[in-house]
């Protein structure tokens, strides 16, 4: 019988990050009949109002983590965290949002334990001798690869929007159960300390890493997204760069979409001035529908664009904003 843990990334608030139900339920087909699927909370934010939507996709334990004066969002930490979880919770296999505080904590995960880890991973699957076995592009998205892990536990990073959360077939599914527990942290994982917080200005936009639809700015912006701006509000778009564009100033650096930035997958990708250089397809490669506009006909972002526009993106934008505000 298989174990299959997952860490719930929330906000302060306690809101799960929507994409934490879709690891709920690869870890679901993971775990297969008689199987169990927990969840790992760690912090103190209220757990409570997450609990009911985490029993409809099938949690029925979840470990309630907290670490007293350490603060749980520095990453050894959490690599302290998940390795007293992964132990308590007896899970062969541990999930978690392929983010880069994630990435950072189970590379220490692994260190300290010889785990395996796949990070980045578009799909996770049993094979036929029950191992698990994550997909990914590598080498900038020009190949893609089926990796198995070979330790137990297996850890994996799933990236947003690989599957589509799915409830489980019940019709009263039970709340899980909760396990607290005071994690008793190192001395050595709290010789760095966050000594202030600020949090930036809230935006309506989705996060750009688990957006559905991503509208992406280049150079052909020449620093204004204004345009851009006004498409995704009208979309409901989280809004990415190039490299280009963020090393310019024109954007902060969450922002940027490609091999040494975020790594996208929304069901549409909108670039406008982007010139689709491998190292930007790296990031978006993996992208449902891919629209580009771009006043030169012989740009390379068309060879991967479902929808092409030649066109000067300051006058094809407002026209795309115009007709979509019309219906
Ligand atoms: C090691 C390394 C890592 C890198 N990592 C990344 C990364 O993570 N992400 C990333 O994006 N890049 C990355 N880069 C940079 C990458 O190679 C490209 O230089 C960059 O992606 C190009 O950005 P761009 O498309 O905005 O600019 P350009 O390549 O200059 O293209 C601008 C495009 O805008 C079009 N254009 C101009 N004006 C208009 C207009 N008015 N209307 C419509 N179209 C217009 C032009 O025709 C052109 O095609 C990396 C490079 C290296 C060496």
């Amino acid at each position: 019988m298989s174990t299959v843990l997952v860490l719930l990334d929330h906000a302060d608030t306690g809101a799960l990050r929507g994409s934490v139900l879709e690891l709920a339920t690869v870890a679901r087909d993971l775990a297969g009949d008689g199987g169990a699927v927990h969840g790992l909370w760690v912090g103190d934010e209220p757990l409570d109002p997450a609990l009911p939507v985490l029993g409809r996709h099938g949690v029925s334990v979840v470990h309630a983590a907290t670490t007293g004066a350490a603060d749980p969002r520095l990453t050894p930490v959490l690599a302290e965290v998940l390795v007293d979880a992964v132990t308590a919770s007896g899970a062969t296999v541990l999930l978690a949002l392929s983010t880069f505080e994630n990435k950072e904590a189970v590379a220490r995960f692994a260190v300290a334990t010889g785990a395996g880890v796949v990070t980045d991973a578009a799909a996770v699957e049993r094979d036929a001798e029950g191992r698990v076995v994550a997909a990914k592009t590598v080498l900038a998205g020009t190949w893609t690869t089926r990796c198995a892990v070979l330790t137990d536990p297996a850890v994996v990073l799933v990236k947003a929007g690989a599957v589509p959360a799915r409830e489980v077939d019940a019709d009263a599914p039970a709340l899980p159960a909760v396990s607290a527990r005071e994690v008793a942290v190192s001395e050595r994982a709290t010789r760095a300390r966050v000594v202030e917080r600020t949090a930036e200005e809230p935006t309506d936009r989705p996060d750009l890493a688990a957006a559905d639809t991503v509208v992406v700015g280049g150079r052909g912006t020449e620093g204004d997204f204004t345009a851009l701006e006004a498409l995704a509000d009208v979309l409901g778009a989280a809004v990415g760069a190039t490299r280009v564009a963020t090393d310019e100033g024109w954007i902060g650096h969450e922002a940027q979409i490609g091999q040494t930035g975020v790594t996208v997958s929304p069901r549409l990708y909108i670039g406008a001035g982007v010139s689709g250089a491998v190292h930007h397809r790296g990031g978006m490669q993996a992208s449902g529908t891919v629209v580009a506009i771009n006043s030169d006909p012989e740009a390379p972002v068309f060879e991967i664009a479902d929808y092409g526009i030649v066109g000067d993106l300051f006058v094809v934008l407002p026209q795309l904003t115009e007709a979509l505000r019309a219906r």
